[in-house]
């Protein structure tokens, strides 16, 4: 089953509670939220306030995507703060496994994300320790980039680790991804499609997230 997770970087935030409706009505699965520090990225989101104030105003899960550094400093903040899924950058994490059980002795679900030039290999490792692998398709930073075509062999490449070891573990994507981009994720093996733009920019956000699910 293919999940649909609208990033919240490209909603009103004069109206975040209404844009969350909007798109959980619309058949969402996961409410994707943006979390950009000014230093591993260049721009500057949401802290832990945020995702405390949506919490109780929607039943979905929220999958919060860490683009700071030194996340074990911020993971029991997002925790309390009613995080579901917890992700963080191979980049920003030194010590990468101990900054995932951290977030797994929250109760949190762990994921791990690879910007587009970083290489499969670097969690071949830590890959039976996590919950969900997201496979940045830009470089993080901003919504509404262009797709990366080059990072589709690597979710090939995570979809056959996933398979030949037999682990639960969600492929996500996330960047510039549209009912066409969808199409070549899902056709690689990611099952979480993470979409910003191509939702929060149409008028009609059910008929986008059919649309990026492919039905
Ligand atoms: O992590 C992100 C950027 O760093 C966002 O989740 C992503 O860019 C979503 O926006 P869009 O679908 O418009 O590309
Ligand atoms: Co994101």
């Amino acid at each position: 089953m293919i999940k649909i997770a609208p990033s919240i970087l490209s909603a009103n935030f004069a109206k975040l509670a209404e844009e969350i409706a909007d798109v959980e009505k619309g058949g969402a699965d996961y409410i994707h939220v943006d979390v950009m520090d000014g230093h591993f990225v260049p721009n500057l989101t949401i802290g832990p306030l945020v995702v405390e104030a949506i919490r109780p105003i929607t039943n979905l899960p929220l999958d919060v995507h860490l683009m700071i550094e030194n996340p074990d400093q911020y993971i029991p903040m997002f925790a309390k703060a009613g995080a579901d899924y917890l992700s963080v950058h191979v980049e920003a994490c030194p010590h990468l496994h101990r900054t995932i059980h951290l977030i797994k002795e929250h109760g949190v679900k762990a994921g791990v994300v690879l910007n587009p030039h970083t290489p499969v290999a670097m969690i071949e490792h830590i890959i039976t320790d996590v919950d969900l692998v997201l496979l940045m398709t830009v470089n993080p930073g901003f919504g509404g980039q262009k797709f990366i075509h080059s990072v589709l062999p690597k979710i090939e490449r995570v979809a056959q680790i996933v398979k030949e070891r037999g682990l639960n573990v969600e492929i996500e994507v996330d960047g510039g991804v549209n009912e066409d981009t969808a199409k070549l994720c899902v056709e690689a093996g990611a099952n979480v499609l993470v979409a910003g733009s191509a939702i929060y920019n149409k008028k009609d956000r059910a008929a986008a997230i059919r649309a990026i699910r492919g039905e």
